[in-house]
Parts: C-alpha cells; structure tokens; sequence
C-alpha cells in the first residue's frame, strides 16, 4: 500500500478589478504563486480589447464580475467599490480591496458591510502600502488618543491631481504640504494617494478624527508614509520607505504585494 498523498489544497480561482500599474503586477506575479490562478480581469468597456491582447490565453477580460466567481480582487479605484464590488458582494462572492479610501464617500463602509452580511460573506480591507495597520486595530481595541499620518512624495507622484493647483511640481525645490486636513478630506480630494490614510483611520479613529499631511517633496525618491499613533497601549511611531512602481508613481510596490499576500492566505492552511 501506497503512502497517503500531501493533502493539496485547490487552485483558487481569482477575478481582479482594475489592470493598471497594480492589476498588471499582480498578475505578472501571481503567475508563479503556486495555488491562485487569476481567471478574470474586470476592465473599463474601451480597455477591453488591450487587456485581452495582453492576458492572452491565461485570463479572460471582462466587463463585469463574472456570475461564477468566488474569489475578488479590487485594484481599480474608488468607482470599482460601487460599480463592481458593491453587487458582487450582495451575491456572495469574497472581496478585497485596495481602493480604500473610497471608504471615506457617504455611507459606503456601511453599504460594504450591509451587502456583505447580505450575500453571506466577507469584504477584506486590506492594508497595502502601509506596514502596522494590523497593530493600530489591535490598539483601538483599548482606546486611541492619537492618530496623525504624514503622506510624503516625490512631484511626480502628485501629478494629475489637486497638487497642480497648490505648486508648480516642475519647479518646486522645497517640500511643500499640499493638504492638512482630516483623513476624510484627504481621501476625497486625493482618491490615487491618500488610501493609506483612508486605512489607517478606519484602523484607529475613523476618518473625521485622523490628521493627515500631504507633502510634494523633491529631495525624495521614494513613497514615504510615517504614522503617529498614542493610546492605551502605548505609541507607535513608524516611517516607510515605499519604492513607486515603474508604471505608476503614485502607487508603492508593496500595495501589490499585500494584494498577493491576501490570495496566499486565502488558499493557506497557516496564514501569516
Ligand atoms: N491601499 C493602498 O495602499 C493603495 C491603493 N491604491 C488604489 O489602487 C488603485 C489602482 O492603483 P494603480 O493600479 O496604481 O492605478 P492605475 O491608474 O495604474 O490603474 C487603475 C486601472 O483601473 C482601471 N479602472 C478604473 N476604474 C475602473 C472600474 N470602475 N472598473 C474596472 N477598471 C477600472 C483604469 O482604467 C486603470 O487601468 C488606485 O486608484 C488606488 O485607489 C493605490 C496605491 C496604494
Ligand atoms: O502607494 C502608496 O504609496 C500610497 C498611496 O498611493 C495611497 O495612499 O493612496
């Protein structure tokens, strides 16, 4: 008699929102994580064509969540959450998602929740770019005091965006704050670059409650996000030094990796 087989555990089946800087990473990597397979890619109706050309024969892209899927990714942007997360949710397919800060329009985090407990199952905010988010939940538990968050960049990743009406990105040689306000503010008005604070609110005091700083600084190359936090337990004091992606300088590669961590544990028999 043979030796009982390793118990393997099945090949999930992904479908992601969103094939920009993000989604393309993703992809490219997940390719070689043993156990996901991503199968669909929700694109915009006019990328349809291109995404397709660029899966070639490993994935479908697609327009809308396909009927089957179990298993979602967002990594699209705060209008994914409404048209794409929102009803799959309510059918009872698994969600994560990245565009976090879409958590800071009116009722959304509420709408999230209501139709996941609809459709029996789970939307995962996931911590991407930032590190200790699981630390300030666990904090919260026992009461925060303080929760302050600084956003730094290099001008480029601050293109295309309000910033433009603050400096000139060109030419600045200083850096300068383009934004102090609540993290609800910040999220709304810099939907592609302040998710992390969107997060890391959600994780301590909410959105109304988390000071926020936006910086434009062109003595840096990197994505610098530092967290404040003071509370029962103690304090936290953290800086991150994200390297940008090539494709997207607005986004820190470490917002993919935590994309692909969160499908790893999904499939794992011990998560870390
Ligand atoms: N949680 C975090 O730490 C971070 C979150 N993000 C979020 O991830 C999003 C994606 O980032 P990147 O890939 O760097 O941006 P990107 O701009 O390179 O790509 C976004 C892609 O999503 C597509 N898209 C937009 N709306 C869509 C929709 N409703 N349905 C399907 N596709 C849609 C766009 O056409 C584009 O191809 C950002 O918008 C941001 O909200 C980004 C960085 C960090
Ligand atoms: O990727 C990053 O460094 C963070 C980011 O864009 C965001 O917070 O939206």
């Amino acid at each position: 008699m043979t030796a009982p087989m390793a118990s393997q555990r099945p090949l999930q089946r992904v479908t992601l929102i969103g094939f920009g800087a993000i989604g393309q990473s993703i992809f490219q990597r997940a390719a070689q994580a043993p156990g996901v397979h991503i199968s669909h890619v929700v694109v915009p109706a006019t990328g349809l064509a291109k995404a397709q050309a660029r899966l070639g024969a490993a994935a479908t892209a697609c327009t809308a969540v396909p009927e089957d899927a179990t298993l979602v990714l967002e990594c699209a942007g705060h209008s994914a959450l409404l048209q794409h997360v929102l009803p799959a949710l309510q059918r009872g397919v698994e969600c994560a998602v990245l565009s976090i800060g879409a958590l800071a329009g009116p009722g959304l985090a509420e709408q999230l929740s209501d139709a996941a407990e609809q459709g029996g199952t789970q939307v995962h905010l996931l911590a991407g770019a930032m590190a200790g988010v699981d630390a300030l939940a666990a904090a919260r538990l026992a009461g925060l005091s303080e929760v302050c968050y600084t956003g730094r960049k290099p001008p480029a990743g601050w293109r295309d965006t309000p910033a433009e009406q603050v400096c000139d990105l060109d030419t600045i040689t200083q850096a300068t704050v383009l934004l102090d306000a609540t993290a609800r503010e910040a999220a709304q008005r810099y939907p592609k670059n302040a998710n992390v604070a969107a997060t890391l609110s959600l994780a301590g005091l909410g959105l109304d409650a988390t000071r926020v700083r936006l910086i434009a600084d062109p003595a840096v190359s990197e994505n610098i996000h530092h967290v404040v936090a003071r509370g029962e337990f103690g304090e936290i004091e953290l800086t991150l030094r994200g390297k940008p992606l090539a494709d997207n300088p607005k986004t820190s590669a470490l917002t993919v990796l935590s994309g692909l961590r969160f499908l790893h544990n999904r499939g794992a028999a011990l998560t870390l």
